[in-house]
């Protein structure tokens, strides 16, 4: 389901609207900006599966953006409302989202017509087994070709499911844990990977509030302590952004919006108990801390410092740009704001930080898990034997300059022992993303801020993530 108005175009056309405004700034060889901006291809499946006494007939989409690097990367989405026009889109969103971040990936996408809470999760693991199966024989599910990860609807038990199924197809494949990201930790999957996408989210606004000047663009003050932020769907992205900037950087989510309607709480919502009655009651209504609001979406124009559109594309659109308030907007969704409104909510000085940056943490972590899976080793054993040896030597060095210059530094027993312990997996990947999405920040307001010909950060992440993948192309000769 598409949220936006008649009048608007497609999510692929969205996506291409705002891919072409960027490309018109730069000199690329003649053909080029084609042959970026285009999907390579999508292939369509439909396959049956017996349930409940009769064969049901599901249709399954994969969709190849780029292969200018491989293997090319992308989710796998469980929804109703997949169809061919929105998995390209989210296949474009993927090849500049991976360039974005330095992940060495081309873009891909899939996803499977179903309402996941509509079967069991024995039915489920059926339909997702042949589903895989399908892909699979085709390289669409493969190590060094293309590799699928959670996306709406979907997570570590589809994963799992799989892993196991190409693992059943290619016995011999060394490398088969690799060939899907995202899976559970006890089957190939990396510590934080779950979290990362809205780990991410919190990332991107803390390197956003490090920097004064952007803050102002948006008319915002001081850092994330007691911001007012909204944010729609409480699922994977939604809940681990929300979560993570209310209890570690002093937060108010003072609004939560769902499927079946939305809560506001001006002190603050309590997160983990809300999610809990989301998983209990299958929605927010009746939520007993906080106001219910049966029109959800409507939320969506609350006052608030900060917005979080983090479950679908087109919710923010021509229809309702005008009346959106919030003077930022983080993109945790894949398109949440359509070109229009794009247009309208740029005019009005509203600062977006685009949804190929805000939710690039997850491919981020996957591109870690993956190597985990090729290098079969397990991640941090080698770089802790590395860091353990640069550790002891900044310690000694510091308590060596605070001897000679009789400072009377000392560190404290505890941060000495765990400093010279070194990281474990989970730090690592923390900070890895963390570093990531410092970089790809800050590589994008070079831009905003050095080109007089660019207005917002949109477009300098296309700037940034298009040159990257002409470089490629040039560099290999199409
Ligand atoms: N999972 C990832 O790692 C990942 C990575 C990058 C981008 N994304 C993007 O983030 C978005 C959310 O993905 P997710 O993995 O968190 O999905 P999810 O299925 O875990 O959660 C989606 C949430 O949105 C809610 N929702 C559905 N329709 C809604 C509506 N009309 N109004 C309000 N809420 C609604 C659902 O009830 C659910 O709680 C998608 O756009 C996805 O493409 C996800």
């Amino acid at each position: 389901m598409d949220g936006s108005s008649g009048r608007e175009p497609g999510f692929r056309d969205s996506v291409d609207l705002m891919f072409n405004r960027a490309a018109a700034l730069m000199d690329l060889p003649p053909g080029l900006e084609e042959k970026i901006r285009v999907c390579n291809s999508t292939y369509v499946v439909r396959f049956g599966v017996k349930l409940r006494g009769r064969i049901t007939t599901f249709t399954g989409y994969r969709s190849v953006h780029s292969e200018h690097m491989e293997p090319v990367k992308g989710g796998i989405r469980y929804a109703l409302s997949v169809n061919q026009d929105e998995v390209e889109a989210l296949a474009a969103l993927m090849t500049y989202k991976c360039a974005l971040v330095e992940a060495p990936f081309g873009g891909s996408k899939g996803g499977l017509c179903i309402d996941p809470r509509a079967w069991e999760e024995d039915e489920l693991e059926r339909i997702t087994r042949r589903f895989a199966y399908e892909l699979a024989k085709r390289d669409l599910i493969n190590p060094s070709q293309n590799v699928p990860a959670p996306d709406m609807g979907t997570g570590e038990r589809e994963m799992a499911w799989i892993a196991d199924q190409y693992r059943r197809m290619n016995t011999t494949d060394i490398n088969a844990n690799a060939c899907v990201t995202g899976k559970p930790i006890h089957a190939g999957g990396i510590q934080g990977r779950v979290e990362a996408t809205g780990r991410g989210v919190q990332y991107a606004l803390q390197e956003f509030f490090r920097h004064p000047e952007d803050m102002a663009e948006a008319g915002l003050t001081g850092s994330l302590d007691g911001k007012r932020v909204v944010v729609q769907g409480l699922g994977n992205v939604g809940y681990h952004a929300a979560l993570f900037l209310s209890q570690e950087d002093g937060a108010k989510i003072v609004g939560v919006i769902e499927h079946d309607g939305a809560v506001v709480r001006e002190a603050g919502l309590d997160i983990p108990s809300l999610r809990s009655w989301i998983v209990n009651h299958g929605g927010v209504r009746g939520y007993p801390d906080a106001t219910f609001v049966e029109n959800g979406a409507s939320v969506l124009e609350n006052d608030c410092d900060i917005l979080i559109p983090a479950a679908m594309e087109g919710v923010i659109n021509l229809s309702n740009a005008e009346r959106i308030r919030a003077p930022l907007i983080i993109e945790a969704a894949n398109g949440p704001v359509t070109a229009g409104a794009d247009d309208v909510l740029r005019k009005r000085g509203t600062v977006i930080i685009p949804d190929m940056y805000a939710n690039a943490g997850g491919v981020t972590v996957s591109y870690f898990e993956w190597v985990k899976n090729l290098s079969h080793i397990r991640f941090g054993r080698m770089q802790r034997r590395q860091e353990e040896s640069w550790h002891r030597l900044i310690v000694d060095e510091l308590e060596r300059l605070s001897a000679d210059k009789g400072l009377g530094w000392t560190l404290s027993p505890g941060f000495k022992e765990r400093y010279l312990k070194g990281a474990g997996e989970l730090e690592l990947v923390r900070s890895g993303l963390d570093d990531t999405m410092r970089g790809a920040y800050q590589a994008m307001r070079q831009v905003w801020h050095e080109r007089d010909d660019v207005s917002d950060l949109r477009t300098a992440a296309y700037l940034v993530s298009i040159a990257r993948v002409a470089a490629s192309y040039r560099a290999k000769g199409l």
